[in-house]
Parts: structure tokens; C-alpha cells; sequence
């Protein structure tokens, strides 16, 4: 079966800065796939390149066999990208709009049908032939993310849908894009809040100053990276023949990382030796986070 999005060496410069500094990628049809990295990792520019709205200085990408450049018509129909801004025709009413938008990829009235399922699974039943300029902030969001997906594409682009959005839209959205998703929708997520890419996301890739620095499952990525935490709260100091293990040290608690139960035996049987005391404790499964902060030194929270 043909990749949904097959990416392969692409480097794009800008000036003499390096954006993208060869990125290879293959995302299978029906992935659930999340694009990670920090603020600057190049995750806009590769959605912009694979959206075909900025041309790659070497390399190539395909959408469903399409190849963006030589075929764009083709890649972009089956390609819906929900940007992070919002532009719409404010003459329109909601459901107008959307079948406009699905008539400029070529779909007609059989795909009206398929207009009103996303109106009504992005909870814009009430809105629909409300004018998109008389629409609050949340409800405009909601018309975007439906714009982008009124031709029904086969791959789905979301960067940063959740950024700035109510608990109520989030939940509703995850919730209509995961039902795409079994219907075999392929899903490409770029998200700052790991944790949603972690209960959604199959597969993760997570960027750095331009280049893929991991690729795996996300179950792969947890268990390969990840292991276990454990904070202590201490008596007195911590013997030097665990320091080795410290992950961060603030006062009297300090944080180790340990990757498997028995460490924490003999992290006990230690301290015991050197009669420090355990004042408190507590063990962690790390998370996608930690994963994260471990590989590109950036915290989850001001990732974008
Ligand atoms: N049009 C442009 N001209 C010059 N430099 C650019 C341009 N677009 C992006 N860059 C630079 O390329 C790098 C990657 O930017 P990009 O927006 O792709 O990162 P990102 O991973 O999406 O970051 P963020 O999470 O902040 O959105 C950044 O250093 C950025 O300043």
C-alpha cells in the first residue's frame, strides 16, 4: 500500500539558515502519527512543505502517491491541513462555506452528506447557517477545523489544533478525529501537550534544530527511554556512589532515575550504610515528557 505522506531527504534553507536539515519520514495510511519538538525544531516548516505551500530546497514528498510539487492538484486534494490561524470568507454562512471550500477540491453535492457530519460532529448543528462573522472565537476555531476537513482528505494535518481551546472542543475533537481515524483516516498531529499525544498517537516523531531525533511507537519510546523516577527526601547527604544516578537535587529532595525495580533496593540499601533516612519517597513512571526533555532538552510545557 502506497504511503500516506512519504517524505524523503528533505532540506529547506532559508537564506543561509537551515531550517530542515534532511528529513526522511514515512507515515503509513491510518496512522494516528504526533510531530513533536520545541519552538524553532522545523515542525511548521515541514507541515508548509508537505501542504505545498513552500518548496523544499532538495528532496520530495508524496500525499498518497501524489508528489507535492509535480502533482499538486492531486497531493493537496487529498491532503486537509487545519492551520493556527484562522481565514475564512466572512459572507458565508457555515454550512455555505464548507461546501464551497469541498467544491474547490472538485467535490460536489455527494459530498454534502459528509459536510454535515463534520457540522455535527464539531458540535456546529446550532451555527450552520449562522454568518462566519457573527460566530464567537470557539465557534470560528470549530469552522476552521471543518474547513480543513469539508473535502473529506485522506490525510488530516492538525498543527496545534488544541493550542488556546475550551476542555469542551478539545474532548469533542479528539473524539470526532479518532472516529475518522478508525475509518481510516491518516491523523498528523503536532501538539505541545505530550500527554495528548501519548494517549492518541501510535507513532511519534520528535524534531530537533531541524533534523528527526526519534521515531518509534510511542509505547516503544516510553519503554526505551523512559523507565522510572524516583524522589527521596532525605536526612543528610547522598552518597557519592549514587550521584551517578541524580537527575535534579533542589535542598533536601533529590530525584533519580532509575530504570528498573531492583535500583531501588539497593539505592535503599545505601542510604542505609551511610545511615542517611528516607523521609519521603515516591516512584514515577516517566512519561512522554520526560522522553521528551530527555531527548531534546526542551520542557513539554513551552513546546510548540
Ligand atoms: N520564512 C522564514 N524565513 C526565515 N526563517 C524562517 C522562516 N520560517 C521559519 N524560519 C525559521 O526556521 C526555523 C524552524 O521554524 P518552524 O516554524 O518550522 O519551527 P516550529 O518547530 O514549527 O516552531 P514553533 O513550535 O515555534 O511553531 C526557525 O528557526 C524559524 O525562525
Amino acid at each position: 500500500m502506497v504511503a500516506a505522506v512519504d517524505i524523503q531527504g528533505i532540506t529547506k534553507k532559508f537564506g543561509q539558515f537551515e531550517a530542515l536539515r534532511g528529513v526522511d519520514l514515512q507515515i503509513a495510511q491510518g496512522e494516528f502519527f504526533a510531530l513533536l519538538g520545541p519552538n524553532g525544531a522545523g515542525k511548521s516548516t515541514l507541515i508548509n512543505l508537505i501542504a505545498g505551500l513552500l518548496r523544499p530546497s532538495s528532496g520530495s514528498i508524496r500525499i498518497m502517491g501524489h508528489d507535492v510539487q509535480s502533482d499538486y492538484q492531486q497531493a493537496r486534494m487529498a491532503l486537509g491541513v487545519v492551520p493556527q490561524e484562522l481565514v475564512f470568507d466572512p459572507f458565508f454562512n457555515v454550512r455555505e462555506m464548507l461546501r464551497f471550500q469541498a467544491g474547490y477540491f472538485g467535490r460536489g453535492p455527494e459530498n454534502d452528506a459528509w459536510v454535515d457530519e463534520v457540522i455535527e460532529g464539531l458540535g456546529l448543528t446550532d451555527k450552520a447557517h449562522s454568518n462566519m462573522r457573527k460566530l464567537s472565537g470557539g465557534m470560528k476555531r470549530r469552522a476552521l477545523i471543518a474547513q480543513a476537513l469539508a473535502h473529506k482528505p485522506d490525510v488530516i494535518v492538525l498543527d496545534e489544533p488544541t493550542a488556546g481551546v475550551d476542555v469542551e472542543l478539545r474532548q469533542m475533537l479528539w473524539r470526532f478525529i479518532q472516529k475518522l481515524n478508525q475509518q481510516g483516516h491518516t491523523i498528523i498531529l503536532t501538539t505541545h501537550y505530550l500527554e495528548e499525544a501519548e494517549t492518541l498517537c501510535e507513532r511519534v516523531a520528535m524534531m530537533k534544530s531541524g533534523k528527526i531525533v526519534a521515531l518509534d511507537t510511542t509505547r516503544a519510546l516510553l519503554k526505551n527511554h523512559a523507565g522510572k523516577q524516583l524522589t527521596l527526601r532525605l536526612s543528610g547527604a547522598l552518597p557519592i556512589d549514587l550521584q551517578a544516578w541524580v537527575k535534579q537535587q533542589q535542598g533536601d529532595e533529590v530525584v533519580l532515575n532509575v530504570t528498573d525495580l531492583w535500583q531501588v533496593e539497593t539505592v535503599l540499601a545505601r542510604l542505609r550504610a551511610a545511615q542517611v533516612s528516607v523521609l519521603d519517597m515516591q516512584l514515577q513512571e516517566m512519561d512522554l515528557e520526560d522522553v521528551f526533555m530527555n531527548l531534546v532538552g526542551s520542557h513539554g510545557g513551552s513546546v510548540r
